[in-house]
């Protein structure tokens, strides 16, 4: 469990900033992180501003939306430089889909809003479909304070996953998508791609392996 240090105590120009970066597969509960991180910080009555890039509109054009339907109210901007002009006097800036922002915008982005005494919370998808480093994730993770790795389940075998499986042909980098499209898969089941079967649960007890 991340436990955040209290701000208010700080008088605002000893206040230093940080960046916390949370990542991890598809359905490895990012947003459920970021959006619990969030109402703490609205609960501590801070000035919090939540960002999304505009071309997520999977569940709702301006709310970020967790897949177990969790929600908070955001700004859906279309580049990143937009959270500067938004982030007006707040204490705290959430960022949702962080691997969407054009990587060298995102991380001056962070950067300043840190340097400038706020506490930065942003979550991304670490790996694409492929399994590479996704655009800026790789990057911010190496400047921020706090890195937090989240899992999914493997839809497949039910073992710890942290890979996305593109169940659709596509090649493109950017598909935005659910369940339609993607599947949280372990590494042994994302290497087997097609090949990996539906195992069927078996329980030693009742004598079947
Ligand atoms: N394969 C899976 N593994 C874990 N959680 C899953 C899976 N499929 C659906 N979920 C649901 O997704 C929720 C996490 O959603 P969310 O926070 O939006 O994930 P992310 O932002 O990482 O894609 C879980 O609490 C669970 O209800
Ligand atoms: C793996 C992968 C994913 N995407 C898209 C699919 C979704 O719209 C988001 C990830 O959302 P989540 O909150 O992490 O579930 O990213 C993509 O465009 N390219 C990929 O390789
Ligand atoms: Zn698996």
């Amino acid at each position: 469990m991340f436990i955040e240090p209290n701000r208010r105590r700080e008088p605002p120009h000893l206040r230093t900033g940080w960046i916390e970066v949370i990542c991890g597969s598809m359905f490895s509960g990012k947003t459920e992180e970021l959006i619990r991180r969030l109402n703490r910080t609205l609960i501590a009555k801070l000035d919090v501003r939540i960002f999304k890039p505009a071309l997520d509109t999977r569940y709702h054009e301006q709310d970020i939306v967790s897949h177990n339907a969790n929600v908070i109210r955001s700004f859906p901007v279309n580049s990143a430089h937009e959270i500067l002009e938004q982030a007006g006097n707040s204490d705290v800036v959430g960022i949702d889909e962080a691997q969407f922002f054009d990587d060298k915008e995102i991380l001056e982005v962070c950067t300043q809003l840190a340097n400038e005494g706020r506490r930065v919370i942003v979550a991304g998808l670490d790996m694409d479909f492929e399994g590479k480093p996704f655009g800026c994730m790789p990057q911010l993770m190496a400047i921020a304070e706090y890195v937090t790795k989240v899992h999914a389940i493997c839809v497949v075998c039910g073992d710890i996953a942290n890979y996305s499986y593109r169940l659709v042909s596509s090649k493109e980098k950017v598909l935005v998508g659910e369940t339609d499209s993607y599947e949280a898969r372990c590494r042994r089941c994302f290497n087997l791609g097609d090949q990996a079967g539906r195992k069927e649960w078996v329980y030693e007890d009742e004598g079947m392996y």
